[in-house]
């Protein structure tokens, strides 16, 4: 499926990885690359289906010479008692837990004003606290003892994220909770860091919205600098760098892969309005108003 990874063939022979939502999209690049590069891998999400689908396809990109493996463990990460089985079951069958990518989690599209609580609470749960949990899990049971390293895959939330604000403000708890834990662990030899995607194209993210989905990726296309909706194959590599000893030095950091759709436009629309309260009266405002006489004609 993926394309060939730029890293060196062998690069994470003999590691072991735990990836959520490793099943589609962009989970499943980041599945197939590391497994390209020899780790053993372990995809963790809520449909037996999807994984049991993943698994036969990418077991496939497997050469019989290489160290590399994969199998799945259904796993809600908004449940406690899941996260801690699909650990559990992990070091059961590998030994070590080396990288641990936080990817599963997701919302719905809406306006906040329109958002119940059990609606903000799924969206909370998912991204925010399945990330903590599974994060905490992975260190009390390994990576304190041994270290290892962490990838929180998170969104562009830079200037909020109107129109699904639920995720904006998981995804912002989430960069924060990497920079805590970055300190907090440090001395246990775990690095943490996130990548923030910008629109990231797949069937199964774009299937999530319904109806709105290839409207809402279509429209994404002329505030993305590049012109055109980024891939999960765009998205994978980041995660293997700093997974991988050429990222040593870096923790607590956030990477944007988003073609510098984040420093751009938005796909927002603020209709016309005269809602605000007036500025306060002065010789600005006296000033504005002179030359906007000289200027409506010429517009
Ligand atoms: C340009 C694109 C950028 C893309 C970014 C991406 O991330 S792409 C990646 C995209 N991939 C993903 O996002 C994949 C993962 N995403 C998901 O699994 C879901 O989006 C989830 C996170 C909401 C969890 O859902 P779940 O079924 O497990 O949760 P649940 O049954 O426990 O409670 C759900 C409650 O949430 C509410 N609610 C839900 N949908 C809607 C809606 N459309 N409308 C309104 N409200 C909605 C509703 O209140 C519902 O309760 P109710 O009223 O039914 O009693
Ligand atoms: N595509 C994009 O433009 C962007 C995506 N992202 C984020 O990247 C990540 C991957 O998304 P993408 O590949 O695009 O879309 P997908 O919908 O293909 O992937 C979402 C994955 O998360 C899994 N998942 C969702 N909820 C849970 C849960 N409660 N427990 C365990 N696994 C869960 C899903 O599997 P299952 O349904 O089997 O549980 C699925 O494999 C998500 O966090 C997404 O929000 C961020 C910014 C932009």
């Amino acid at each position: 499926m993926a394309a060939r990874s730029v890293f060196r063939s062998g690069l994470f022979n003999g590691r072991v990885a735990i990836v959520t939502g490793g099943a589609t999209g962009i989970g499943k690049a980041i599945t197939a690359e590391l497994l390209q590069l020899g780790c053993r891998v372990v995809i963790a999400s809520r449909k037996s289906e999807r994984l049991e689908a993943a698994v036969d396809e990418l077991s496939q990109l497997i050469i019989s010479s290489s160290s590399a493996s994969i199998t799945a463990v259904c796993c809600n990460i908004r449940h406690e008692d899941q996260v801690r089985n699909m650990v559990a079951s992990t070091l059961r069958q590998y030994g070590r837990i080396d990288y641990l990518v936080n990817n599963g989690g997701g919302q719905f599209s809406s306006p906040a004003a329109n958002m119940s609580l059990k609606g903000w609470n799924a969206v909370i749960d998912t991204n925010l606290t399945g990330t903590f949990l599974c994060c905490r899990e992975v260190y009390n049971e390994w990576m304190k003892d041994h270290g290892g390293t962490i990838v929180n895959i998170i969104a562009d939330m830079w200037r909020g994220f109107p129109g699904m604000a639920h995720t904006g403000a998981a995804r912002a708890a989430v960069e924060n909770l990497t920079k805590s834990l970055a300190i907090e662990w440090a001395s246990s030899g775990v690095r943490i860091n996130s990548i923030a995607p910008g629109s990231i194209f797949s069937k199964t993210a774009m299937e999530n919205y319904k109806d709105l989905g290839p409207m809402m990726f279509q429209m994404a296309v002329p505030c993305i600098p590049a012109k055109r909706l980024g891939f999960p194959e765009e998205i994978s590599p980041a995660v293997c760098f700093l997974l991988s000893p050429a990222a040593s030095f870096i923790s607590g950091a956030t990477l944007k892969v988003d073609a510098g759709q984040s420093l751009y436009d938005s796909v927002w629309e603020i209709p016309d309005h005269s809602a605000w309260p007036a500025p306060p009266e002065g010789e600005n405002v006296c000033a504005l108003r002179e030359v906007m006489k000289e200027l409506k004609p010429k517009l």
